[in-house]
């Protein structure tokens, strides 16, 4: 059992049971946040978020509407700067990249995001892979080639776009658009890719194709997605963490999230009880 010290919560004894996965199962941890707290003017979106991320695994966050989720995936590559005060540690690969000296721009490049709906830009198709690249100086055509079809690939929507890499982008459809921004995403070599409910805005045939893009990309990435889809949560992720009320109430390996939980809460939510 657990008083959370700093939310609005105080009075409330809140189940938690957020296990560290680094001691637990020998995770290698990339990313993790200590002492994480969130605030939207005087409103504490988040107050106890502390996560551990292993390398090259997918971990899904769910929870209900409002929990906190998307405010904790954007603090991670610090999205949320210019609208909320983002408190505590953020260490990818043990650097705090929530200190102000940090080139927030260089970091965006290692903990890329895809956002909820696709946003290609009205570019054509090689021209959205190549944009960021061309900023940082790459030019050689041979070379920009290269990273548009590997990316292309590795996103699983090269076979669809070979031939038409000129059209614009505008003109693919909301699957292939949203795997186009995941190859953008990956053509400047991330580490890190945060996914904040990639698939809710696609039909079922383009989310498993969006789910079998993300398993593929593990090998190379590690992957934090928010979804509401649980059965998504449960095909495609390595972790799951549970969110509610601003708190992680519980963080474990996916199958026991969904078979075993330990928290209360957790057990109604995946059960679909309340949400
Ligand atoms: N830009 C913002 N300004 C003010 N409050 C915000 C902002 N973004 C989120 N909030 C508030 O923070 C809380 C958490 O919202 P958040 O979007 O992180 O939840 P969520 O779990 O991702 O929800 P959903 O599943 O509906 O996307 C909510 O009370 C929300 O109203």
């Amino acid at each position: 059992m657990f008083v959370n010290p700093t939310s609005q919560q105080t009075t409330t004894w809140l189940e938690r049971n957020v296990v560290d996965i680094k001691q637990k199962f020998g995770a290698n941890i990339i990313l993790e946040t200590k002492g994480l707290r969130v605030l939207y003017g005087d409103h504490e979106a988040l107050h106890e978020g502390d996560l551990q991320f292993g390398e090259h695994q997918i971990t899904a966050l769910i929870g209900p509407s409002g929990s906190g989720k998307s405010t904790y995936l954007r603090s991670l590559n610090r999205m949320n700067d210019d609208v909320a005060t983002v408190k505590g540690q953020i260490l990818y690969r043990g650097v705090d990249v929530n200190r102000s000296e940090i080139d927030v721009y260089e970091m965006r490049r290692r903990i890329g995001m895809v956002f909820q709906r696709p946003n290609p830009f009205a570019k054509s198709i090689y021209d959205n892979i190549t944009f960021a690249l061309k900023r940082r100086g790459v030019t050689k055509k041979a070379v920009l080639d290269e990273i548009v079809e590997t990316s292309l690939k590795q996103a699983a929507i090269w076979d669809e776009v070979k031939d038409d890499l000129n059209k614009s982008a505008l003109a693919l459809s909301g699957g292939q658009q949203q795997r186009l921004c995941i190859a953008r995403a990956i053509a400047i070599k991330p580490d890190i890719l945060l996914l904040d409910e990639p698939a809710s805005a696609l039909d079922p045939v383009s989310t498993s194709k969006l789910e079998d893009t993300l398993l593929r990309l593990k090998d190379n990435y590690t992957i934090i997605i928010v979804t509401h889809n649980m059965q998504q949560a449960a095909r495609i992720s390595d972790y799951t963490a549970f969110f509610n009320q601003g708190t992680a109430l519980e963080y474990d390996v996916t199958s026991k999230i969904f078979t075993r939980p330990k928290v209360a809460l957790t057990n109604n939510y995946v059960a679909g009880d309340f949400g």
